[in-house]
């Protein structure tokens, strides 16, 4: 690697999977790790080995199936997290253990309780012993922008000595400045005993908006590494969203003189793919990868890019993944034209998979008369996404109306994988709360929801739909999404989504208990 290649640490599975609403289960963390291996990801952070039985699985499944990237265990300086880590990551062709502690006065006073001398100890021992599982070992000293720089020398040049090969500089609590991060930075590469050879990382959270620009200015500072999440996911306000500053390195390399390896044309697929996963959309005006991005309203505009798009794009849309493609997708196309559109969308599907998108697409071109490529996207994220079941619905009948004091009713009916079904009417004050009551009723799930929100996915008066369901239990939050030409089975189907998730999850968790 030459000294302009900036590590893309990716961090998604771990930081942004610690924001509440954004859990997920050991199969879609592989499917997302499989999708940042695509967009060639240096490092991924998969999970934290000791905090469950279930993420344990999950780093050591993604450690087995992932060739490309690192993969890599988050752990406490303390030895039950690091053994943890080092046998997740031990199928790994390359495996990485990432340990840490904090450093700051308040987190050694008020958190830790521990001496300097006691956290120097810690770190030493931590890293010593991840160095037994590989040789690939990252020390982070959390809360690093609100440590005395003298001590936060003292615990750096310590873990260096004890076997860190990476240096990561976290801005914990989303803190810090360009300026002010940019000379910590620079104070770190020329003052370090020991430092060379090492990287240095920037990990930084958006408590002000500033992360993006703050891990910028740390590469500018001579940080080789950048620990970023898809969308910007991550604790509180988030993580430095990768799409961006991929693309800020790409799009500015004049500037910075820097380069990644990311695969910025699978950007707006695995963007899109973490959204589904999650049932968080992506904001319209999000940077590089919401809908907004390269959308031209107003006429002046409009005017200035049909003379010449980089009037106003400074990036070219199919370099983030976002199709251009004129061609029309209809009843009539074959398989070749959707393949090659969901390539074009950054899908890579496989022949079973094409095969089965192609037989949803053709149903839903039978219902429209357009099919665009948000539909495409909506339909190849349904299947891929895919942990359908145990419950399906098999029919829904709504009737509604303003009919003299008549409440509209819903006629719903589920099979589950058990081998039950079920059919059952409710009345409600409306058709969407009367199917929902209808489908609590036949599950034994009465849920409380939090929000409920239906959006259409493409144009015309036979758009899809897609509608997002948002639920809190006591100890989790769950998201569900469905998609259809019908808005009420839009809703239906996000719904059961919620309720399958549930069902799914205490199924695993029966299952975990039943080994132990
Ligand atoms: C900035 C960050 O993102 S840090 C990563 C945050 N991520 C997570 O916490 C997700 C995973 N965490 C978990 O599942 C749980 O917190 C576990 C399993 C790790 C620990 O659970 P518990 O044993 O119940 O401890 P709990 O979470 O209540 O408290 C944390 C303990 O770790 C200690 N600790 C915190 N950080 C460190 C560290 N880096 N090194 C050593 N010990 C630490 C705390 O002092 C506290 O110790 P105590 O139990 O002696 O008071
Ligand atoms: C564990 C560390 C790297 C972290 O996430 C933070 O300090 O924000
Ligand atoms: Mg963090």
């Amino acid at each position: 690697m030459t000294d302009t290649h900036v590590k893309i640490f990716d961090t998604t599975l771990r930081d942004g999977e610690q924001a509440p609403g954004f859990s997920m289960s050991a199969g879609q963390k592989l499917q997302m790790a499989k999708a940042l291996e695509a967009l060639n990801v240096d490092v991924m952070e998969a999970g934290f080995a000791a905090a469950s039985p279930g993420d344990f699985e999950a780093v050591k499944t993604i450690a087995t199936e992932v060739k490309e990237s690192v993969v890599c265990s988050l752990s406490r300086c303390n030895e039950g997290d690091i053994r943890a880590s080092g046998e997740a990551i031990k199928p790994a062709a390359q495996g990485r253990i990432h340990t840490f502690i904090a450093t700051s006065p308040l987190h050694r006073e008020f958190k830790l309780k521990m001496s300097k001398d006691e956290i120097v100890r810690r770190a030493v021992a931590g890293v010593e012993l991840a160095r037994n599982y590989t040789d690939d070992v990252e020390f982070s000293c959390e809360d690093a922008i609100r440590t005395e720089r003298d001590y936060l020398k003292r615990v750096v040049e310590a873990a260096i000595k004890a076997g860190a090969t990476t240096i990561n500089i976290p801005d914990t609590v989303g803190y810090t400045t360009p300026q002010e991060i940019q000379d910590l930075f620079e104070f770190l590469v020329t003052d370090i005993e020991g430092g060379d050879g090492v990287i240095f990382s920037a990990h930084c959270h958006d408590d002000l908006g500033l992360a993006v620009a703050n891990s910028l200015a740390a590469v500018r500072g001579g940080a080789r590494q950048v620990e970023c999440a898809l969308n910007g996911i991550g604790e509180r306000a988030g993580n430095c969203a990768l799409e961006e500053v991929a693309m800020a390195l790409r799009t500015r390399a004049d500037f910075f003189g820097l380069s990644t390896q990311i695969k910025t044309q699978g950007l707006y697929g695995a963007s899109k793919l973490l959204a589904t996963i999650t049932g968080n959309p992506v904001p319209r005006n999000k940077a590089i990868i919401g809908k907004n991005a390269f959308a031209h309203e107003s006429g002046i505009h409009q005017h200035g890019v049909l003379a010449n798009r980089e009037t106003y794009e400074i990036m070219k849309p199919e370099d983030v993944g976002v199709s251009t493609d004129n061609l029309v997708l209809g009843k009539h196309s074959g398989r070749a034209a959707l393949k090659d559109r969901a390539q074009k969308l950054g899908f890579d599907l496989g022949e079973n998979q094409l095969q089965t998108v192609f037989v949803s697409f053709k149903a839903l071109a039978d219902e429209k008369k357009e099919v665009f490529d948000a539909d495409i996207e909506a339909i190849i994220l349904g299947e891929a996404v895919g942990e359908s079941g145990p419950w399906h619905i098999d029919s829904l009948y709504v009737s509604a109306g303003s009919d003299n004091g008549k409440q509209p009713v819903a006629t719903v009916k589920l099979h589950h994988d058990d081998g039950r079904e079920e059919k059952w009417s409710q009345e409600a004050a409306g058709p969407v709360n009367a199917t929902f009551l209808a489908i609590s009723h036949i599950t034994g799930q009465p849920l409380h929801l939090d929000s409920f929100s239906v959006q259409s996915v493409s144009e015309g008066e036979d758009a899809m739909a897609e509608a997002s369901v948002q639920v809190s239990t006591e100890f989790n939050a769950y998201h569900g999404r469905g998609t259809s030409t019908d808005t009420v089975l839009a809703g239906a189907r996000a719904y059961l989504d919620v309720i399958n998730r549930i069902e799914r999850r205490a199924d695993r968790q029966k299952a975990i208990a039943a080994q132990h």
